[in-house]
Order: C-alpha cells, then structure tokens, then sequence
C-alpha cells in the first residue's frame, strides 16, 4: 500500500464544519486516482494534508507503511520529496526562465549553497531537459514563461513535478484554467507519465467527463466525505449526483 488515509478530518476553524469528514482512502502505487466534487466539498483539503501543507485535525496518513502526520523538519522534507504538485496557475517563476523553473523541482535535493547562487550541478541540467523532452518543450529552455501558453505553462509545470522524480503527483485542478482541446492534451501526457513511469496520479478535476476518460478510478467528495469510490464505468447518473448534490438553495 503506498498511501492509507485513516479516518482523516480537518476543520478550519473550531465550531466551523468539517472540511474533511472521517476519511478513509488507501491508494496502491501507479494508481490514476480522479477526485471530483463541487467547490468546497473538501478535494484541496484532501491533498494539502496528503502533502502536509496543512495538517489534519484527526486521523492518520501513512505513506509506504509509515506515519507521516507527525514529521518535522529533516524527515518531513524527505517525505516531501516523494510528492510533487502541479496547480491549477501552473505557481511558476515569471522572470525565470523555462529551465531554470523546472530545475527548482531539485530543490528538495540540493543543498542551501545551489540554491542560493542559482548555480545547478550539470547532472541537474540534463535531468532538466530529459523532463523537458518528457513533457514535449525541446528547444524551450531559454524561453521565458511569460511567452508560453497556459498548456505550454502547465507542461513546464509537470516537467517541473517529474525532476522531482516523485512516487506520487498531486494535481490541483491542473486543467481548470485551460481550454477543452488543451485541457485533454495536458491529461493525455499525465496518463502517459502515470502509464510509462508508474508515478501514482491523485489529480482534482472540475470535469466529470475528463474524470471518465482519465481516471482509473474515481473518487467523489460531497461536503467532505466520500461518497463514491469505484471505476469510471460504474459512476453513473445517479452517483454523479449523489456527488454533486447541494444543500444550497438555487436561485
Ligand atoms: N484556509 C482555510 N481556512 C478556512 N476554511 C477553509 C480554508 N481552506 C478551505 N476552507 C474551507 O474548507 C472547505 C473545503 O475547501 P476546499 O478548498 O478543500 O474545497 P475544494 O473542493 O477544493 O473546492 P474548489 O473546487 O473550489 O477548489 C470549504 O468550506 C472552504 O471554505
């Protein structure tokens, strides 16, 4: 098992409700796991506890056996390193280049001084561009972001994620701010990332059909619980309802 998520809960604010309620998630390794849910159901919560950007309020997270909601310090860098994030903005560097962007996905593995002097070891500079092919930006390296496109962005992005050279990616809304025909592309090249280097997919989607096409498996959120856990094949109308239903009143 490479993540087992017990009886996870968090919530913000003390008499607030539940952003996560009573969580239970296990999750085996080159896994392409899609969360859908409405706005506020619960999806970032979810894996910004995995990552540990937030910490939970009760439960537990194990990855590969091992408690991980207790780290600190060394040990949390460490397991940190394991898990890349790709974002719905892409949280790029504007005034640095294309390559120097993906190289800060070494971070994690270089000490204070290269970071500091921005001054990359070269083993770290062909692993860069290795991830650059990967993700289809030969010859971009020198470009600077702000002259690509959102897809061409969020390619940087992933490449950025696989010098990290993560057991797992997490995907926060990677393809809401991209158009339909770009927004596939860009979840084509995760599932051949996931498919060819068997890196476990946890990506929050918006869209119930690119959920369908993408994900093995399909996790659905409503109001912090799981509601649906199963195949593409098996979310039907109905679960897709059950996912999406609202206590709110419509107007
Ligand atoms: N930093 C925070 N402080 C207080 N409440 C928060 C915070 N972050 C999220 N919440 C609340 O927790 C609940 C779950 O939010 P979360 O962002 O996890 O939902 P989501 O499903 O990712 O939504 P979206 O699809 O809009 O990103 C919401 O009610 C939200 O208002």
């Amino acid at each position: 098992m490479q993540l087992a998520i017990k009886n996870l809960s968090k919530q913000y604010t003390k008499g607030e409700v539940f952003a996560l309620d009573n969580v239970n998630l296990h999750v085996e390794k080159g896994e392409f796991v899609a969360i859908l849910g409405l706005s506020g159901s619960g999806k970032s919560t979810l894996i910004r506890c995995i990552n540990r950007l937030i910490d939970a309020s009760q439960g537990e997270i194990c990855f590969e056996e091992k408690e991980i909601m207790s780290l600190t310090g060394e040990s949390l860098r460490l397991y940190r390193r394991n898990l890349a994030m790709i974002f719905q903005q892409y949280n790029l560097i504007p005034r640095m280049d294309v390559l120097t962007n993906v190289l800060t996905g070494r971070f994690g593995y270089l000490s204070q001084l290269y970071i500091i002097f921005k001054r990359f070891p070269p083993e770290c500079i062909v692993k860069a561009e290795e991830s650059l092919e990967k993700v289809g930006l030969v010859g971009f390296s020198k470009r600077p972001i702000k002259s690509l496109s959102g897809g061409q962005q969020q390619r940087v992005g992933i490449a950025r994620a696989l010098i990290q050279q993560p057991q797992i990616i997490l995907g926060d809304e990677p393809v809401s701010s991209l158009d339909p025909v770009t927004a596939k592309e860009v979840m084509g090249l995760l599932q051949k990332i996931n498919e060819q280097d068997k890196i476990t997919m946890i990506i929050n989607l918006h869209s119930v059909e690119l959920a369908k096409i993408y994900g093995k498996r399909i996790i659905g959120i409503n109001q912090g619980k799981i509601v649906f856990d199963g195949s593409p094949e098996e979310l039907c109308e109905s679960k897709i309802n059950t996912i999406y239903k609202s206590d709110k009143v419509t107007l």
